[in-house]
């Protein structure tokens, strides 16, 4: 298949499920996808919204009929999908590869390709490079980097070549080397300012949306009210117009403990476990297949 051609809208996946009234999709059936100006319209309208992180066409593809509106192929896959320790692993192939497969598993999602540890920071030419294997090659319609003032350049030059560019501020996994590990950010008032700073000047850059990740809730609420462009907040309270969680995290699945804002809706670790143990169980005694399972 063509790049061309995969990175179309059309998808295998059918919808016949009622869906949520979310006046973010314009009205369902409107086949199209959620677009940045939907999403500045919810914030104007007090509306808030949830994103979640897909790697892959099947789960995209539940998320995208639950009614999800945004979807974040996050680097996160590297802890998450591939088996690495954490993001900075991951690679530009591997995310992009992700991406179409999200993309081609939903309809009406905007889907957002993370850009990687390593392919943004160089230059706003590397930045503009990257970001548009994503968008060609996947076919996704905006992208998510890390920083604050130091990628302004990047984010002004993707906006400028047509790119919607969702930033990430507060905690950036992906400097976890530089930080030590995964902080809260934003505490005390010299780094509250620089948050607040940091988000406005990536609003004024053309930023669509910021991410605020592990910052105190007082804070994210403040960002919240004095940027007009959507926040997306993980571990940053209820002030923000719009929550994220990795979706392995929100279903049970991420293995071991997992931090102190993330909700279990579901616990699939459990239930995949048990699916699997009853398969094995039935192979061993026989009782799998049975005439009904067999073919004559
Ligand atoms: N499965 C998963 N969930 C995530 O939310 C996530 C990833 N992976 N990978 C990339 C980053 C890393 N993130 C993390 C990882 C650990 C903490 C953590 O341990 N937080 C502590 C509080 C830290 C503090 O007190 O400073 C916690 O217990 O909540 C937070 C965010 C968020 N992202
Ligand atoms: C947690 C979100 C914001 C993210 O960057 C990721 O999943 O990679
Ligand atoms: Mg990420």
């Amino acid at each position: 298949m063509s790049a061309e051609s995969s990175a179309t809208q059309e998808s295998a996946v059918s919808s016949s499920a009622a869906q949520p009234k979310l006046s973010l999709y314009g009205g369902t059936g409107t086949g199209r996808r959620v677009t940045v100006r939907d999403l500045a319209k919810a914030k104007r309208e007090g509306e808030k919204w949830a994103m979640l992180t897909a790697y892959d066409a099947l789960t995209a593809g539940v998320f995208d009929e639950a009614g999800i509106p945004v979807l974040l192929v996050g680097d996160s896959a590297g802890n998450n999908h591939l088996g690495y320790e954490n993001t900075v692993p991951v690679t530009v192939d591997q995310l992009v590869m992700l991406s179409a497969a999200v993309v081609r598993g939903t309809k009406r999602a905007m889907v957002i390709g993370d850009l990687p540890f390593g392919s943004y920071q160089s230059s706003p030419a590397q930045a503009l490079e990257t970001a548009a294997r994503f968008m060609k090659e996947a076919g996704v319609g905006a992208v998510k980097l890390e920083g604050g003032r130091r990628v302004l350049p990047q984010v002004e030059a993707l906006v400028q070549a047509g790119v919607p560019v969702m930033a990430h501020i507060g905690l950036t996994p992906q400097s976890v080397n530089v930080l030590g590990g995964y902080r809260i950010a934003g505490r005390g008032d010299e780094e509250a300012e620089k948050l607040i700073s940091d988000a406005k000047a990536l609003q004024h850059a053309g930023a669509f949306a910021i991410v605020l990740e592990l910052v105190p809730a007082e804070l994210a609420a403040r960002v919240s009210a004095e940027i007009d462009v959507p926040t997306v907040g993980i571990g940053a309270g209820a002030g923000t117009d719009a929550q994220v969680l990795v979706w392995t995290d929100m279903a049970g699945l991420t293995p071991g403990g997992v931090p102190k804002f993330v909700k279990q809706y579901a616990d699939m670790r459990t239930l995949l476990g048990d699916a699997a143990r009853a398969f094995a169980s039935d192979v061993v005694n026989g009782a799998y297949p049975d005439e009904s399972h067999s073919y004559h």
